[in-house]
């Protein structure tokens, strides 16, 4: 597929991608809101607010994605760096997530504008009925004019239920509440082809694709010591909202105006795809799965030729313990994972009818196909890919999605 480009450069230096958005997801990680030495930075926080409030007033509706609860809970309990261990974090980011968003309220209200906060698990956008409805939720709060505030539910957010950073979690929010553009606001003005203190790494102004990347070194998190995910996490997250159709600005917080403005600052991820089925972003991106499904070798290869529903007959075996909904795993006889899907039956129902039963296991609605079966697929003639939409994912892509550490 080949998608229109537009440049900067053919439009006096501004970027009809940002000029054209009406709604806007803007992320901003901990080291933009925090001081030198730890704790929420009120100055920071207003210089932010103030860009985000000459937008919202010009009529582009905002979506604040924050980060910082963690950050901000820290002086609070006596706490002189970011705890190790998940409950440590848990418990600075239930006293900082209530100190962030008051002190959003407090600059928004400069403003006019009242601030709603929103916070979400993995579990929350993953089941079709709850992301509809923080789609609704989200998409109200914005028409009432106010601007709601994302984080991760911190508190809640086991390893089994997180999107495991927030870069990742305003990709999928922004491809929930279809937003034109995500801006991600970080410490560093863009993308460098290498670590950026290393004397001569050059920033890049526009990416086109993986291609783009392939020479390009992502390191970890800035000397901050609040951030978290570094550039791969931004990468990554630019990669998964472009591929949905929306494209991204990489910038430093103090370029907010110029990037909202769409000046050429930071780096632009241009779009590689068009927006995608709603909850199969998710499944490919965030789904920790609760069970397995071990298929037949002729289902496995109606899955892949996405010959209609999946019965019960072309399952061998199950593991784990799901309800209709739960994200579950799909193996081949082998025991590769060949697809992610939503179970349509739960675990003990699935158990009495595989192998016996015509009763649908997993809807083709509700199904992405995964390196083992995207290699039988990629066999299969494009045309026929095409007409049973098959959805093939990069290999790479897998393992980056399944690699999680123990924090939030
Ligand atoms: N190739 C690269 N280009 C730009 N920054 C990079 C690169 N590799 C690593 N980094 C580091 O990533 C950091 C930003 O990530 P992070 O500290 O997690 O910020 P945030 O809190 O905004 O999420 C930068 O400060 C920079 O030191
Ligand atoms: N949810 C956590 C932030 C997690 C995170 O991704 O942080 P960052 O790398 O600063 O964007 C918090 O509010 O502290």
């Amino acid at each position: 597929m080949t998608l229109p480009v537009t440049n900067a450069a053919e439009n006096g230096g501004l970027r009809p991608d940002v000029l054209r958005a009406r709604r806007i997801v803007v992320k901003v990680g901990s080291s933009s809101l925090t001081t030198a030495v730890g704790g929420l930075d009120s100055d920071r926080v207003d210089a932010l607010v103030d860009v985000l409030s000459r937008t919202r007033s010009g009529g582009t509706e905002i979506v604040l994605v924050s980060s910082g609860a963690i950050a901000a809970g820290l002086a609070p309990l006596g706490l002189a760096e970011r705890p190790a261990d998940l409950a440590g974090q848990q418990a600075a980011a239930c006293v900082g997530q209530g100190l962030l968003v008051a002190r959003y309220t407090a600059s928004f209200a400069r403003y006019g504008l009242r601030v709603g906060q929103v916070l979400l698990t993995a579990d929350d956008i993953g089941r079709r009925a709850q992301y509809r409805n923080a789609y609704r939720a989200l998409t109200k709060v914005l028409s009432m004019g106010a601007v709601p505030i994302v984080n991760e539910n911190d508190t809640v957010a086991t390893s089994e239920i997180r999107f495991g950073d927030n870069d990742r979690l305003a990709a999928l929010v922004s491809h929930l509440v279809r937003a034109d553009l995500l801006v991600l606001l970080s410490d560093i003005d863009g993308l460098y082809d290498g670590d950026p203190r290393r004397p001569g790494a050059q920033r890049l102004t526009d990416v086109y694709g993986q291609q783009d990347l392939a020479s390009v070194e992502l390191g970890g998190a800035g000397t901050s010591g609040v951030g978290t995910g570094g550039m791969k996490t931004k990468v990554e997250a630019a990669r998964i909202a472009t591929g949905a159709g929306v494209p991204v600005v990489l910038t430093a917080a103090r370029h907010a105006a110029d990037a909202l403005a769409g000046r050429e600052t930071g780096t632009l991820f241009h779009r590689t795809g068009d927006r995608n089925s709603d909850h199969l972003l998710w499944l490919e991106h965030a789904s920790s799965p609760r069970g397995t499904v071990q298929l037949t070798a002729d289902a496995v290869h109606a899955l892949v030729q996405g010959r209609g529903a999946l019965p019960a007959t072309g399952v061998t075996r199950v593991a784990g313990q799901f309800v209709a909904g739960d994200p579950v795993e799909l193996l081949d006889e082998e025991g590769h994972v060949v697809a992610r899907g939503l179970a349509s039956l739960a675990f003990q129902e699935l158990s009495l009818l595989r192998g016996r039963s015509g009763r649908e296991v997993v809807h083709q609605d509700d199904l992405v196909l995964l390196p083992a079966a995207a290699r039988a697929a990629a066999a299969l003639p494009a045309q026929l890919r095409r007409a049973v939409n098959v959805r093939v994912l990069p290999a790479r892509e897998f393992a980056s999605r399944d690699a999680g550490g123990p924090g939030i």
